[in-house]
């Protein structure tokens, strides 16, 4: 199940080129915008007061990333957001780091109190502490939750009525009614930054193309697990971090339906 449809997608994609507008995070923003253009989207990354309602109306989905949230993008965030709501645009959130501070978590709430998202994207401990959990993010980093994530997934889910991804050494994904686990990944995908934030910027280039907003998420999610993996099998003995994100990129950009559908590891519950 699933998989004929997402390698639709991969495929789709690169004829469609969707542009995905992104107010995200000052750390990853580069990274984000290259993964955008590696699996054929276009990216767009514009977060002043000034000019992110004219933006977003050109765009195919928004993405918001809270990584290193300050006020006045926040603003931005809210303004974006409701105008892509206004015209029907889908938007994906990630909510960097939301355990770990006030000040955080109070505008992670508010936004979605405000806005209406398709997906929410998040490690365990910030989608957990979305909901009121006792875990905290480490940064943002993940850290220890004790539920199960299947049932903070559906929760959360059913909660803000959308798709919900909570990445990990399993991602899980729901929407609610339907949840699935995807295994593939490697360990060394938390040893650089930005992975986490690249796989909500593919999940929002592939809610640009689709309506099925789980399939989008299953096909973002995926592709950032199995290339993670194959990146690692391709590295020599002698080589590390930096040269990992670099086979990373490319392993995104490579990678075809044939292969997904080959390597994918889609658990159904
Ligand atoms: N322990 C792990 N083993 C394998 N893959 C992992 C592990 N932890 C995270 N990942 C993968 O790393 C990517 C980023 O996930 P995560 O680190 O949870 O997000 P964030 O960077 O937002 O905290 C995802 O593709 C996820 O599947
Ligand atoms: C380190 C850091 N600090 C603020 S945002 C950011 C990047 C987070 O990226 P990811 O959520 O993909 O780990
Ligand atoms: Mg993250």
């Amino acid at each position: 199940m699933y998989k004929e449809e997402v390698i639709d997608l991969y495929s789709m994609i690169r004829k469609r080129n969707p542009l995905i507008h992104q107010i995200t995070n000052a750390v990853t923003v580069n990274d984000c915008a290259n993964v955008t253009l590696a699996v054929g989207a276009s990216p767009v990354m514009a977060s002043s007061i000034e000019e992110v309602e004219e933006m977003v109306k050109l765009a195919d989905a928004l993405v918001i990333n809270i990584g290193t949230l300050q006020s006045g993008v926040f603003k931005a965030m809210i303004l974006a957001g409701k105008a892509a709501n206004k015209i029907g645009i889908p938007i994906i959130f990630d909510p960097v780091g939301v355990g770990a501070t006030t000040f955080r978590k109070e505008k992670a709430k508010e936004f979605l109190r405000q806005v209406d998202v398709a997906v929410i994207r998040g490690n365990a401990s910030e989608v957990d502490s979305l909901m009121g959990g006792a875990s905290t993010t480490r940064g943002v980093d993940a850290g220890v939750v004790e539920i199960s994530l299947k049932e903070l997934a559906v929760k959360t889910a059913v909660s803000y009525s959308c798709v919900v991804v909570i990445s990990g050494q399993i991602d899980t994904i729901s929407n609610g009614t339907e949840t699935i686990q995807i295994t593939n990944g490697d360990f060394w995908l938390k040893s650089i930054t930005g992975t986490g934030c690249m796989s909500t910027s593919l999940i929002g280039c592939f809610i640009g193309i689709t309506k099925d907003y789980f399939l989008a998420a299953i096909a973002g999610t995926s592709l950032m697990g199995l290339a993670g993996e194959k990146a690692k099998k391709r590295l020599q003995e002698d080589e590390g971090i930096g040269t990992y994100k670099v086979k990373l990129m490319d392993e995104i950009f490579i990678m075809n339906g044939d292969t997904w559908k080959e390597e994918v590891q889609i658990h159904e519950s």
